[in-house]
Parts: structure tokens; C-alpha cells; sequence
């Protein structure tokens, strides 16, 4: 019988078994993974290899629900099956966020622990900053996960200096340090590669004295009468129990947390009962509220390619060039509210200026420039990486636009309904058309940029865009080569589905630590969160424990 029984070895699972084993070492902590522990796996450790990851049978392969508001399609949403989680594949941005986003959540749930400061410190306690001489109320230079910028890395692109000045047509600032909860501006992009290498969280937070079971499916939780969780149920009927008490946590990630929630009873009688479930615990916000960051690739051909300016290119090389992203900047921007306020309206009626993505101003958009030309299959595209080609992204990064999850089947290994809903509201579409306006006007509309690249790659069957181009052609766009960044989150959501202390409401010994729940979206990516996430729900369980 174990002290704590943490269901999901993934980032956030692997961070709380450790810290929780590092702090009191005679809890015992049984941690349980439904994929296999990948420490000698070939295509981890080089983050260029990610993209071997993808299909493979690490890969939880999710499609979603056809999506209305994409031309009725799915969209694949990778997740990882595999101790460590999301930190397998992911793409190593580093990038904590704008500190209004924490601020609104701590608002929504009453509870300033998550506010930026009340963050702050598990921000720094996770992290170990590139530059020893960064701001220490900001940063943390003895964490675990070490960080590394373009500079730090020894990186220098040929058109560093001249998408500086391309970004900055924008109107936007440049800003030494984004990771400071101000991020609004043109920043150099920071990861989470070390010296070039995958840092997987399992290999940084160790599980040294924490029991693991791997390749081991958790089919419900087992509640006992007054709805007190006693333990876990295995797919193969195995159990497992905690002591009297003990506890169970769910970390099983945005899309399995609330499918296992659902599975044990917990969520809305009226669809556990199409699924042959009997409700245990009424709470019909378990898989509500899904959201997700959707972005936008697009491709264009350079002007000068015989200069080596992309990846593909023979004489793109460089010392370190290896050592990270093809990128230098990352750039995060507000957009004008008059219309933003326009498009809310749409969606809610009449709001004042204090709605919250008014009042700010909010971080709307992020954008990069890459210099390479890869996945473009997304927009319908064959591309060779030839250094021909450059590509740039951007996504919305506050929708209001929510899905759901819901079960497909009464079987844990069966997927459940994904269902994101993107692109579903006027203000998304809003947002989304100012960052495919801002590109083309950067392209097409600067010196830098009409120097740079002669046009876009358009995806086939579709119209070329410029400077001209209508909402609905930009909709047209959107709505066929839309993609998530893998950021699901909200699915269990702090102030309805768990409260600040993140206890699953009408159940006792209970908890859920993991991106599930972030009651709304936040301008980042959200590996950096959910660490933080962690680490505060360690101190949270220590101190009840003391
Ligand atoms: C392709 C990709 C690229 C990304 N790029 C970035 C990036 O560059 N920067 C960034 O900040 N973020 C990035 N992210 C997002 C980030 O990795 C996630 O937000 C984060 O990993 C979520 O952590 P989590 O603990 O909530 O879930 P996960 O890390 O997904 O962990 C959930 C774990 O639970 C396990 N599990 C699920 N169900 C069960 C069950 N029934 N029984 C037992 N185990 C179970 C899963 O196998 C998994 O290991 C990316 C994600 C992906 C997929």
C-alpha cells in the first residue's frame, strides 16, 4: 500500500514523485506509466529526432473529432506515451509567459498561489538559468532544467540582425530577458536543450526510491463509500491501494485525466450513463473547457538562397548551429482592442473595455521565423529542405474558444472523444487574421522583408494572398492548414473540477496535478507551467503532510 499513488508518469507526475520522495523519503510513492521508460531509447536524446517519435508506439496518435469550424476535418494531436511524458518530443521552448495570464487565473479561482507571484518561486525552483547574471527575483540558477538562448548557445544565424529589424515594423521593442512574466516584444528564443541535448524530466528530476511501474495502464480509480479514493485499478484487473491516508493523483495529462476521471465514476450522469458507467461523484465539468493554442505555418521562397541562409542549404553551418531550433526570435504581441472589442461583441454581446483580454495589454500572438521549411504536409505542401525556403508560425495564444473530452467506449486503452472546437469563435478568427495580416504585411510590405523572400508557397487549390486579401480567403487559410502546438489543457479545470489546493471536489484523497488543469489559456507553452505546477503542488501535499 502506498502513501501516495501518482497515476501518470509524465511531466507533471515525474516532477511530483520526485520532489515528493526528495523531501520525505520515507513517504512511499508508487508512480504508475501506462508507456515505457525511454532512458536508452535511440531518437530521445537528440531533439532533431523528435520527429521519429511521431507515429511511433510512443505516440498516443489522437485524432480529434472532426472539426466543424476546420472544413469539418480531425486534426492529429500527438501525445506521448512514455515515462517523462510530453518532454519526449517536445520542441524545448522554454517560455514561462506574460504574468497577467497567471494573474487572471488566480482572479478566476480566488486563490493568489496562482497568480505570477505566487508562482514565481516554483518558476525558479525548476530552473537553471543560462545567464548567472540574470535578474534572481526573476530566475533560478540551481534548478534542475537548464536553459540555453540563441547567444548562450552560441548561435549566429546570417539574418539574425535583419528579422530584428523585420519584426520591429511590428512596433515592437527588444527585450533581453522574455522569461520575466513581460514577454511582449521581440525576444531571443530560450529552450531547454542542454549543450544540444533532450533534457527528458524524468532525467533531471531523478525516481531514485520512488516505486515505478511502467507499460502499466490504469483503468479507474477505486473509490470507497463516502467517495474516498482507495486506490487504482489496472487495466489487466490488478489493484493497487493506499494506506488509509494515503492518496491518489492524476497526472495523466489533459486528454487521459479527464477520460479517467470519467471511467471511475466522476463527471456528468448523463453521459457516463450512454457509456454504462453509474455515477459515483456529480461533476459535470470533468472535460469541459478543453483548450488549445491553434496555430498557422506559412512558407516562403527566399530571394537569395544562394547566401545560405536556411537549413538544407550546404553552406547554412555555423559553430553550434546544431545546438537548437533553426530560429533566433521570438516575438509576442498584443493587437489593437477597438476591433478586438468589435469581435468579442460578436461572441458576447456588448463587454466593456475591462474584459479581460482588453485590459492589459493582453499577449494575443506569438509569432516565429524559422530557417528551414519543414512539416509543410500540414498545408498540402511538398517542400524539400533544400534551404530554398524559410517558414514562418504564429499562434492565438487566448482563445475562448472550448471543447471537450468525453468517452468513446468503457475501455481505458480505447482513445476518448478529443473534441477541441477550434476556430470556433469570432474573436479567435479575429486574432488569427491579424497574425496572417501582420506576416504578409511583413513580407510583402518592408524593405527587409521584400528583400528577403520573392513569395509564399500556397497551398494547393488555394488562392495566393496578399496584401489584399479578404476575412474569408484568411478564414479559407486558416481553416485548412490549422494545427494544434499541443498545448490541451483545462479539461479538469482549478475552480470547477478541483479547487486551489488541487482536490477533486466531492472526493476525498483525490488530487489532479497536470496541465488539466489550467482553468484558461495562458501565452506560453506550457511545459514551463506545468513544471511550476508541480513543484507548487508538492509543497502544497509537504504541508499537509508536516
Ligand atoms: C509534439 C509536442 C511538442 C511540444 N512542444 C512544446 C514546447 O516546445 N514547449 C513547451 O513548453 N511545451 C511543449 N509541448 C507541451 C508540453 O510538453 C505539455 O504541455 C506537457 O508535457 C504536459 O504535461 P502533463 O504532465 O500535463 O502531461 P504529459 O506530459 O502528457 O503526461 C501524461 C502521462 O500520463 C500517462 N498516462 C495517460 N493515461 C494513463 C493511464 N490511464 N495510466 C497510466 N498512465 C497514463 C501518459 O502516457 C503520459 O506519460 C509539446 C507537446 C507535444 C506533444
Amino acid at each position: 500500500m502506498a502513501d501516495i499513488l501518482i497515476v501518470g508518469g509524465g511531466t507533471a507526475g515525474v516532477v511530483l514523485a520526485s520532489r515528493l520522495h526528495q523531501n520525505k523519503p520515507e513517504l512511499s510513492i508508487l508512480l504508475i506509466e501506462a508507456g515505457p521508460d525511454v532512458t536508452n531509447h535511440a531518437h530521445i536524446s537528440n531533439p532533431a529526432e523528435a520527429a521519429f517519435l511521431h507515429g511511433s508506439d510512443l505516440d498516443w496518435m489522437y485524432m480529434t473529432a472532426p472539426q466543424k469550424h476546420l472544413n469539418g476535418l480531425p486534426r492529429y494531436n500527438c501525445a506521448i506515451k512514455g515515462l517523462s511524458g510530453g518532454t519526449i518530443i517536445n520542441t524545448g521552448g522554454w517560455i514561462r509567459g506574460d504574468a497577467l495570464d497567471y494573474d487572471e487565473w488566480a482572479k478566476q479561482v480566488n486563490d493568489p498561489r496562482w497568480s505570477y507571484n505566487g508562482l514565481l518561486p516554483y518558476f525558479k525552483r525548476s530552473e537553471h538559468h543560462f545567464d548567472p547574471n540574470a535578474d534572481p527575483a526573476q530566475h533560478g540558477f540551481d534548478g534542475p532544467m537548464h536553459t540555453a538562448s540563441i547567444s548562450s548557445s552560441g548561435r549566429k544565424f546570417p539574418l539574425r540582425d535583419t528579422i530584428l529589424k523585420l519584426w520591429s515594423h511590428l512596433g515592437l521593442k527588444y527585450v533581453l530577458d522574455a522569461n520575466n512574466g513581460h514577454p511582449q516584444g521581440i525576444a531571443e528564443l530560450v529552450e531547454n536543450w542542454r549543450d544540444g541535448k533532450r533534457q527528458i524530466a524524468s532525467s533531471v528530476y531523478p525516481l531514485d526510491g520512488v516505486k515505478v511501474l511502467t507499460d502499466t495502464l490504469v483503468r479507474r480509480i477505486l473509490l470507497g463509500s463516502e467517495n474516498v479514493a482507495e486506490g487504482v485499478e489496472l487495466a489487466n484487473g490488478e489493484k493497487h491501494m493506499i494506506k488509509p491516508d494515503g492518496q491518489v493523483i492524476v497526472s495523466a495529462g489533459a486528454y487521459r485525466t479527464p477520460q479517467l476521471l470519467q471511467l471511475s465514476g466522476i463527471g456528468d450522469p448523463a453521459q457516463l450513463s450512454q457509456r454504462g458507467i453509474e455515477t459515483s461523484v456529480n461533476l459535470p465539468e470533468v472535460g469541459k473547457n478543453l483548450h488549445d493554442h491553434l496555430m498557422l505555418f506559412r512558407y516562403w521562397k527566399l530571394r537569395h538562397p544562394e547566401k545560405g541562409l536556411a537549413l538544407g542549404s550546404p553552406s547554412f553551418s555555423g559553430p553550434n548551429f546544431e545546438k537548437g531550433g533553426p530560429v533566433d526570435w521570438l516575438v509576442t504581441a498584443p493587437i489593437p482592442t477597438a476591433p478586438l472589442k468589435a469581435a468579442i461583441e460578436k461572441d458576447e454581446g456588448p463587454v466593456s473595455d475591462d474584459h479581460a483580454l482588453l485590459k492589459g495589454p493582453r499577449s494575443h500572438l506569438e509569432m516565429n521565423l524559422l530557417y528551414a521549411a519543414v512539416a509543410a504536409e500540414t498545408q498540402g505542401l511538398q517542400i524539400p529542405l533544400d534551404g530554398n525556403s524559410i517558414m514562418t508560425y504564429y499562434m492565438g495564444c487566448l482563445p475562448t474558444s472550448r471543447g471537450s473530452i468525453t468517452l468513446a467506449s468503457s475501455d481505458p486503452a480505447a482513445q476518448p472523444v478529443i473534441d477541441p472546437n477550434y476556430y470556433a469563435t469570432e474573436t479567435d478568427k479575429h486574432v488569427m487574421r491579424e497574425g496572417f495580416r501582420m506576416h504578409t504585411r511583413l513580407m510583402y510590405d518592408t524593405p527587409e522583408g521584400k528583400e528577403l523572400v520573392v513569395e509564399e508557397h500556397t497551398p494547393p487549390g488555394l488562392p495566393t494572398l496578399g496584401l489584399d486579401a479578404s476575412d474569408e480567403q484568411i478564414d479559407e487559410r486558416i481553416k485548412f492548414g490549422g494545427s494544434t502546438v499541443f498545448h490541451p489543457g483545462g479539461t479538469a479545470a482549478m475552480g470547477s473540477v478541483v479547487d486551489g489546493s488541487l482536490k477533486v471536489k466531492g472526493v476525498q484523497r483525490l488530487r489532479v496535478v497536470d496541465a488539466s488543469v489550467i482553468p484558461q489559456p495562458l501565452a506560453s507553452h506550457y511545459q514551463v507551467a506545468v513544471y511550476a505546477i508541480a513543484e507548487q503542488a508538492a509543497d502544497i501535499i509537504l504541508s499537509e503532510l508536516a
